[in-house]
This record gives structure tokens, sequence and C-alpha cells, in this order.
């Protein structure tokens, strides 16, 4: 059984159908990229998956429970999340204290069955764990907003990561990096893979091909291909249509 499973999804703002029937399955383990143009869907997409757009049509199954109706708080306890965006650091917290944030968001009032300094001692060791998991963890008392671009992309990875995702749901993690930077964020991605099953939007096809098990084609909202990196590289309905005759 897949792990999620999106059955004929559908959205439309007026007469433009931004997800025009797409199914995909992500499979418990992979790393699913889905690639596509500008504007064919794809974060529009992951709104609908995360819950915070809901949907004209379609069904979204996580593992075996119909999550369509639900919103976005009761699929984050599903262990279904999407990485916060740089706009929801707080610069003025510690990193550390930015986990431990979420920790603490997504565990509800789980913490509060510890006595008080416990609980802030566990609430700390799971944000440290999340720190160390992207590279952070020399960072955790500075300031979040002294960091890098680069180092608050790693942030956003570990704020995801500390709530458990079963599966995490990525938006274009690399944008505004480039170099190392990258390189760094591709090696924290791959060091999830195994760990977390991942569906992952990126307009840098070096990391997508990298890192995707399978990927899937959107092309004005409509899946086009879904199929191994190889077979996507030599799909000539693909090449036609997004990566160019010479990709
Ligand atoms: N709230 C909205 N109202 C009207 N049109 C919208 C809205 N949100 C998105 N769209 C349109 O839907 C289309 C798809 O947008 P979306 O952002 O999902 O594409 P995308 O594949 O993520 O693009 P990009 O790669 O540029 O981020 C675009 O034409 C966009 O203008």
């Amino acid at each position: 059984m897949s792990l999620l499973s999106v059955q004929n999804l559908c959205k439309s703002y007026g007469a433009l159908k931004v997800t025009d029937d797409v199914s995909l399955s992500v499979e418990d383990g992979e790393l699913h990229a889905v690639i596509g143009p500008n504007g064919a869907g794809k974060t529009t997409l992951i709104a609908q998956l995360s819950g915070q757009l809901a949907c004209d049509r379609g069904r979204v199954v996580f593992g075996a429970e119909d999550i369509t109706a639900l919103k976005m708080p009761a699929r984050v306890r599903r262990g279904l999340s999407r990485s916060f965006q740089i706009t929801s650091i707080l610069p003025g917290f510690s990193v550390l204290e930015n986990v431990a944030t979420a920790v603490q968001a997504r565990s509800g009032s789980s913490f509060r069955f510890f006595a008080p300094v416990a609980g802030e001692a566990a609430l700390n060791d799971q944000a440290h764990a999340a720190l160390a998991r992207v590279g952070l963890q020399d960072s955790a008392g500075q300031r979040a907003g002294s960091l890098s671009h680069g180092e608050k992309r790693q942030l956003e990875l570990a704020i995801a990561l500390a709530t458990q995702p079963r599966l995490l749901l990525l938006d274009e993690p690399l944008a505004g990096t480039s170099g190392a930077e990258a390189e760094r964020l591709v090696q924290v991605i791959d060091s999830l893979k195994g760990e977390v099953t991942v569906l992952l939007i990126e307009h840098d096809m070096d990391a997508v091909f990298a890192l995707a098990d399978r990927i899937s084609v959107l092309v004005y909202g409509q899946v086009i291909a879904t199929g191994a990196p190889a077979e996507i590289r030599s799909d000539a309905q693909v090449r036609r249509a997004y990566l160019g005759e010479d990709a």
C-alpha cells in the first residue's frame, strides 16, 4: 500500500484549472519529486496535500485514511508535514528555540505530562536531534536571524523534521541557494532518504535527478509522466513538454 495516494485531485480559479485530475502515489520510504514548468500547479498541489487549500474534487489518502476533509493541523498530527518557509522563522529567537517551538506545537499537550524542567529538557533534546540531522548542531545558540540564507533553509528542514513527519512535503528547499550551500542541502536531503518519505518540488534539475527515486512531471495541471529518473530523462513527451529536446 502507498503511504500517500492522490486521486483525481482538482483545483480551479475561475476558468483556470490549476490542478486538473492529478493522480499519483508516494511509496513508503521513497523520495518522489514533482517537476514542471513555471505555473504548472506544483505549489498548488503541495498546498492541497498539506491541507492549506481545499480540493474542488478528488481524494487524498494517507496510509489507510482518507484525509481529504482534514485541515492542516490534523494532517500534521498524522505525520504529513510541509516544510515551513523562511518567513516563518523567528529571527530574534535562537536556532534551538525555533525548533523547540515546532516540537511543542506538534506535541500539543503531551509535554505537560512531564514536570516543567523535564518537559523542557525533553523538548530541547528533540530540537537538538533535529538540528544535528541537518548539520546545524553548532549553531543552536545563535540568533536565527544571523544565519546565512542556506543555513536558514537548513533550519526550515530541522523545524519540519522536529514534527517527526512520516511524509515531508518540501517546496523548493534549494530556492535562493547555489554552489556549496545548494550542495550542502542536497546532502542533507539525501541523508533523510530511507528515514523520512519525501515529496519534493524543486526547480534545480541536477538536485532532482540526483535525489529522486521517482519523478512525476506536471504540465498545465496534469501529470504527463511518472517514472524513475532515467525513464523521465528519456521520455519523448517530457522532453518535448518540459526538458527541451536537448535535455
Ligand atoms: N490564488 C490564486 N488565484 C488565482 N490564480 C492562482 C492562484 N494561485 C495560483 N494561481 C495560478 O495557478 C497557476 C499555477 O500556480 P502554482 O504556483 O501552483 O504553479 P507552480 O507550478 O508552483 O509554479 P512555479 O514553478 O512558478 O512556482 C498559475 O498560473 C498561477 O498564476
